[in-house]
């Protein structure tokens, strides 16, 4: 708004003689002249015409000029004024040290009262159009601005503040342009909450004069509205992963292993032999401390071998009392014992029928019950308890366990017969501590699923967090993990986990940066790519291509349609694809 200031070139007068001190008391001019600037060694003096005559007369002394870069004229070029103290002729204009002209201040105090007032008009209307808060303090800290929005968001008038110390209303620890005025430096997008209710971004700077600083403006723009926008697509998105999870869960098409996070080579290598097994309907002994996926790889197998209409019944041998087993195996029938369904009741055997039985903790069944066990998965018949009607089973039966079973078969806690029936194919999950590049995976995992349960925003999950569960030895392995995640999500605040929410035994473990660096090491090394892009994009084109034709029973025209493309294009790819 430059163009607002009195504009030096309309204010110049140009009817004005210039002389040398020597030469000066012999001139004399005519009325016409209005100035006569005299050029002494080091300073200029100027006078009226009328004056001259006085000075010549009696010898008065002149007066010295000052000289000031009149910063509030505005010109366009490189202009300099010189300021009489005293005299109708104020200003001496003095462009690249050569006297140009003179302005008069009376002629100049209209034009910049005037460019005043505008400047004024612009800058309320600004300061009450923008959407931001604005308060500036002066020197003595008192308040110089305070907008509308100032009054709004903290319910105080502009009458009460204004020309008061801004200190008067807000303890100074608050008050962030104080802190701006004292050290000279300004900030951006500093994140406040000034009420509850409320997030504010402030931005501040000092007024800087010649050097020397006047006052500090704030600015604070109400940031609550996108906040709450930002949260609400974040439960939207947890939204959609939930429900993508859900859908997943029924599309039995899924991949079965969808639901085992992890990508480090052991359980990677894991997968791959559970996969190999997968089309047999061999039995399975699965291995593994306590918590580190044995029911979750027993769901995978099961998956690989059945639709999904086929049942998976788990039933946990360390869980019923021993009294219970046999019916809690094979049921009753009606009247078997007091107390029990009048109705009779099935067993686990034949609710798996045609699918899978899951005998987790198989090593706490007890020695009668291992004996009728055995019997079932030999002959694959058995009796209901109370039953005289031999029935017939056939159901695919993974075990697991985390006790080494061998020891138990060699101190006869466990049959040995049982054991090699049951010992088929034995795979054994390792435990977290060994595959501990997979914790991030998991804890990323595991925050997202908690953070949609328990409907809490969360922006990950901070280094130092992250530091202590790699730092951690998981003698409870994932399980153990999942319920620290769900701890910190519980206990976050605004949607960051603290460091002070671990559970006390991750506090106290020892950091070690040599394996955290040896994991960041590991994790590099695979992230290297096993096939090209080229080859991925290759196969997977080949893939649906085949997908298509087969779909159509080999029709061209309908798979072309079916994949958005025309027949010769179709025709081009399957011989680029090699696809006869
Ligand atoms: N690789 C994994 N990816 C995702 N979640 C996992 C993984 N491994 C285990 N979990 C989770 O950890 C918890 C414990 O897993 P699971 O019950 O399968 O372990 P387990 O070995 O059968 O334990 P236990 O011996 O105590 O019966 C479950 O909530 C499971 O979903």
């Amino acid at each position: 708004m430059k163009h607002l200031l009195p504009d030096l070139k309309e204010l110049l007068h140009t009817d004005f003689v210039v002389t040398s001190e020597k030469q000066w008391n012999m001139l004399s001019f005519d009325d016409s002249i209005n100035l006569v600037v005299v050029q002494k060694p080091l300073q200029l003096i100027a006078l009226s015409a009328g004056s001259y005559a006085i000075v010549n007369k009696y010898h008065i002394p002149l007066d010295e000029m000052t000289i000031n870069n009149a910063a509030f004229i505005h010109s366009d070029d490189s202009w300099d004024v010189i300021e009489k103290k005293s005299g109708q002729y104020d200003y001496l204009v003095v462009k690249d040290k050569v006297v140009t002209g003179y302005i008069k201040s009376n002629e100049l105090i209209p034009r910049i009262l005037q460019a005043y007032t505008y400047l004024k008009a612009y800058d309320d209307t600004i300061l009450e159009t923008t959407d931001s808060t604005i308060s500036v303090i002066d020197q003595q800290m008192n308040t110089v601005v305070w907008t509308s929005g100032a009054e709004r968001l903290y319910s105080i008038k502009k009458e009460d503040i204004l020309g008061k110390p801004m200190t008067d209303f807000f303890p100074e620890s608050r008050l962030d342009n104080l802190r701006t005025l004292n050290t000279g430096k300004g900030f951006y997008h500093k994140e406040h909450q000034p009420r509850e209710d409320l997030l504010v971004l402030i931005n501040s700077n000092p007024v800087v004069v010649n050097g020397e600083i006047i006052g500090a403006v704030s600015c604070e723009k109400d940031v609550t509205f996108q906040a709450h926008l930002n949260q609400k697509l974040n439960n939207a998105k947890e939204t959609i992963q939930h429900l993508q999870q859900r859908v997943s869960l029924m599309d039995h098409s899924a991949d079965p292993f969808r639901f085992i996070k992890g990508s480090s080579r052991a359980i990677q290598n894991t997968m791959d032999k559970v996969r190999q097994i997968g089309a047999t309907q061999a039995k399975v002994l699965l291995l593994g401390e306590s918590g580190v996926g044995k029911e979750l790889f027993a769901k995978a197998i099961y998956e690989m071998r059945t639709s999904g209409s086929a049942p998976f019944v788990p039933i946990n041998c360390g869980a019923i009392p021993a009294a219970l087993f046999e019916s809690e195996l094979f049921g009753y029938e009606k009247g078997a014992f007091s107390g029990a369904n009048p109705h009779g009741n099935k067993g686990k055997f034949e609710l798996a029928n045609g699918g899978t039985l899951f005998l987790d903790e198989i090593a706490e069944l007890p020695l009668e019950m291992q004996v009728k066990l055995l019997r079932v998965l030999q002959e694959g018949t058995f009796y209901s308890v109370g039953g005289t009607k031999l029935k017939t089973v056939n159901c695919s039966i993974i075990a697991a366990t985390n006790k080494n079973l061998k020891e138990l078969v060699s101190q006869g806690k466990f049959r040995e017969d049982l054991y090699y029936r049951l010992n088929i194919i034995t795979i054994t999950i390792p435990p977290l501590r060994e595959r501990i590049e997979d914790t991030i995976e998991l804890s990323h995992q595991f925050l997202y699923e908690f953070a949609e349960k328990y409907n809490r925003s969360c922006q990950g999950i901070p280094k130092e967090i992250m530091m202590a569960l790699i730092d951690y030895h998981w003698p409870g392995n994932v399980r153990e993990l999942r319920n620290v995640i769900e701890r910190l999500i519980v206990f976050s605040k605004n949607g960051h986990l603290n460091v002070g929410d671990l559970p006390a035994a991750l506090q106290e473990s020892e950091r070690n940066p040599k394996k955290t660096n040896t994991l960041l090491q590991k994790m590099t090394d695979q992230a290297q790519p096993a096939v090209s892009l080229d080859d991925a994009i290759r196969e997977c084109q080949q893939k649906t291509i085949k997908q298509a034709l087969e779909q159509t029973n080999e029709n061209k025209n309908k798979a072309a349609e079916l994949l958005g493309i025309s027949r010769t294009t179709l025709y081009n790819k399957m011989h680029q694809l090699g696809i006869s």
